[in-house]
């Protein structure tokens, strides 16, 4: 290739990379930039959440050699898991780039940190190769650097400035999303796959919407201030991010005190289960001053509505009914109306149709 041909090339896939507005079609994008210009190398794009006690690393992009590295890399996976966990927390400790040379394998890993407007390290690229490469590689920094710097720009529009949640028009665009191809994962098939390896069938997952609201938060912000409720509602937002860790699990700032989780499950049992366990694990909780706070859930599968409202308006109203009837509840809308206790949410529209 020419040099002139690979300017070109770079130019080309740095404007695709910033083509995206999807998250996950922007990964593939950058880590497809990356192995192209680098094909001896196998890359591997990792995303990093950073919580108070713990990090979250889950592979959300890969691309490689497959008939070269790819057998020798799983198994190098499993043996060297604690070093690798190891080099990770270096990376992102650092902040900067960590070379590995592994003489049994003869395979040389570098390691990239990528970083947020606030110099946290949200991403690390993983390039592993039997070639030997060069300690600054100043492309991959430099299309790491892009990448971060869109994400930034992305994240202003797309993210909750207080909770660091995604916000309320993203979820109308995932919603629709997903009623349009019921059976894909919320993350697309390939990049399904995470240090922490979970062996589900993803043919039968069912996509379950939940609204979660914080009980009486009026009165949590008329005793401590708006400043504690604004603290209340990080600590909330943090919760649901550490209760809901799999690569497919989405947590969204609704509005105020409403917050939304949408989580692929087998069956509406699972996802009871996991409403109840992230409601206790907030119940338990002794919250700094504040002490005890509580919220309802309201729940409902993703299948066949014919819009985001609609999905929306049907765990509202099993929410509302949680409210109802006690508070600090998790309440299935489907089970509700089965019950007889919640009107179906398309009986309520046309009641409102005839009220114009
Ligand atoms: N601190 C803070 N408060 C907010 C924010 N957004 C909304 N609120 C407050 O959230 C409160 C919501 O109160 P209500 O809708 O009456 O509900 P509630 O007191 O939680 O009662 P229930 O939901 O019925 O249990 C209002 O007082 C809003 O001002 C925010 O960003 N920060």
């Amino acid at each position: 290739m020419s040099k002139n041909n690979r300017k070109v090339d770079i130019v080309d896939s740095l404007a695709e990379i910033t083509s995206y507005q999807n998250r996950d079609l922007l990964e593939q994008s950058l880590v497809k930039t990356i192995y192209e210009l680098f094909p001896s190398a196998d890359q591997r794009l990792f995303s990093i959440d950073q919580h108070e006690d713990s990090i979250t690393i889950h592979l959300i992009s890969k691309m490689g050699n497959d008939n070269q590295l790819s057998a020798v890399h799983v198994d190098y996976e499993n043996r060297q898991k604690a070093a690798l966990r190891l080099m990770f927390e270096k990376v992102i400790n650092s902040g900067k780039a960590e070379y590995f040379e592994n003489s049994d394998e003869s395979l040389f890993e570098s390691f990239y940190p990528v970083l947020d407007a606030n110099n946290r390290v949200f991403a690390v690229l993983q390039s592993t190769s039997r070639v030997k490469q060069l300690k600054e590689e100043p492309l991959f920094t430099g299309i790491l650097k892009v990448y971060s710097n869109y994400v930034n720009l992305l994240d202003k529009s797309q993210k909750d400035k207080l909770t660091g949640l995604f916000n309320r028009e993203t979820l109308d665009q995932k919603i629709l999303t997903i009623l349009r191809e019921p059976h894909k994962p919320l993350k697309q098939e390939a990049l399904f796959s995470s240090l922490n390896k979970e062996n589900r069938n993803k043919q039968s997952m069912k996509t379950f919407l939940a609204v979660i609201d914080i009980d009486h938060f009026k009165s949590i912000n008329d005793r401590f201030g708006h400043l504690y409720g604004d603290e209340i509602l990080v600590l909330v937002a943090q919760f649901m991010t550490k209760n809901f860790t799999r690569i497919d699990d989405l947590v969204y700032r609704y509005g105020g005190e409403e917050f939304v989780i949408l989580i692929n499950v087998d069956s509406n049992q699972q996802a009871q289960q996991a409403f109840e366990r992230l409601r206790i694990n907030i119940e338990n909780h002794e919250f700094p001053q504040v002490g005890q706070v509580t919220v309802s859930i309201g729940y409902e599968e993703i299948l066949g509505q014919s819009s985001s409202q609609e999905v929306i308006a049907a765990a509202d109203s099993a929410l509302y009914y949680a409210k109802q009837t006690g508070r600090n509840k998790t309440e299935y809308y489907q089970a509700l109306v089965e019950q007889g206790v919640v009107k179906p949410s398309h009986i309520i529209e046309s009641e409102d149709a005839i009220l114009f």
